[in-house]
């Protein structure tokens, strides 16, 4: 079923907010490293390790979703590197009923875990977070949308 709401979020809002939770996490460190929940926290990680000066990069690979139908969450690839996650990061782009963050943390138990967006059904499973936007909107990020024309007002709006 679609989302009655759409938050678009473009390039330059997803660096603002992600560089807005790097300063969130930057008092909370030092980090051995940081793990993303890909594909989603993949670029998300990519930034707040660039500004935390993070080497250590894993992943974990969830996979919860088809656009916007949610199924059993599939742990296809599990972290290596991160133990039980502690003093690890563990970065998603955001959090919406909290399936996939209590995957895993389940196998993550000691890592902090951080999104740049939360829902309110998954909000308590988030240690840092930036943004809340409200669970009847569908978040868009830039890798899943383009710019493209519309029609002016006048020609689509109803008379
Ligand atoms: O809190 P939840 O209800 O579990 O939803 C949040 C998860 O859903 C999306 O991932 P998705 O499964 O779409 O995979 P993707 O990151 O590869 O796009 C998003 O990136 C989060 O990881
Ligand atoms: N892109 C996107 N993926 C999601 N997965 C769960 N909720 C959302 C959302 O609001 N937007
Ligand atoms: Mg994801």
């Amino acid at each position: 079923m679609a989302a009655p709401h759409y938050f678009t979020v473009t390039w330059d809002q997803l660096h603002r907010d992600s560089k807005a939770l790097a300063w969130r996490l930057l008092e909370r460190g030092p980090w051995k490293g940081v793990v993303a929940i890909t594909r989603g926290g993949l670029i998300p990680a990519a930034i707040v390790a660039r500004e935390l000066e993070c080497r250590m990069i894993e992943t974990v690979s969830v996979i919860t979703y088809d656009e916007e139908d949610r199924g059993e969450p599939k742990m296809v690839k599990a972290p290596v590197a991160a133990g039980d996650g502690t003093g690890w990061l563990l970065v998603d782009d955001l959090v919406d009923t909290g399936t996939t963050a209590r995957l895993v943390r389940g196998v993550l138990p000691g890592a902090h875990f951080a999104t740049i967006y939360a829902k309110p059904a998954g909000k308590p499973l988030v240690d840092t977070f930036v943004t809340e936007v409200s669970q009847d909107t569908w978040i868009l990020f830039p890798w899943d949308t383009e710019v493209q024309f519309v029609a002016p007002i006048a020609k689509s709006a109803p008379r």
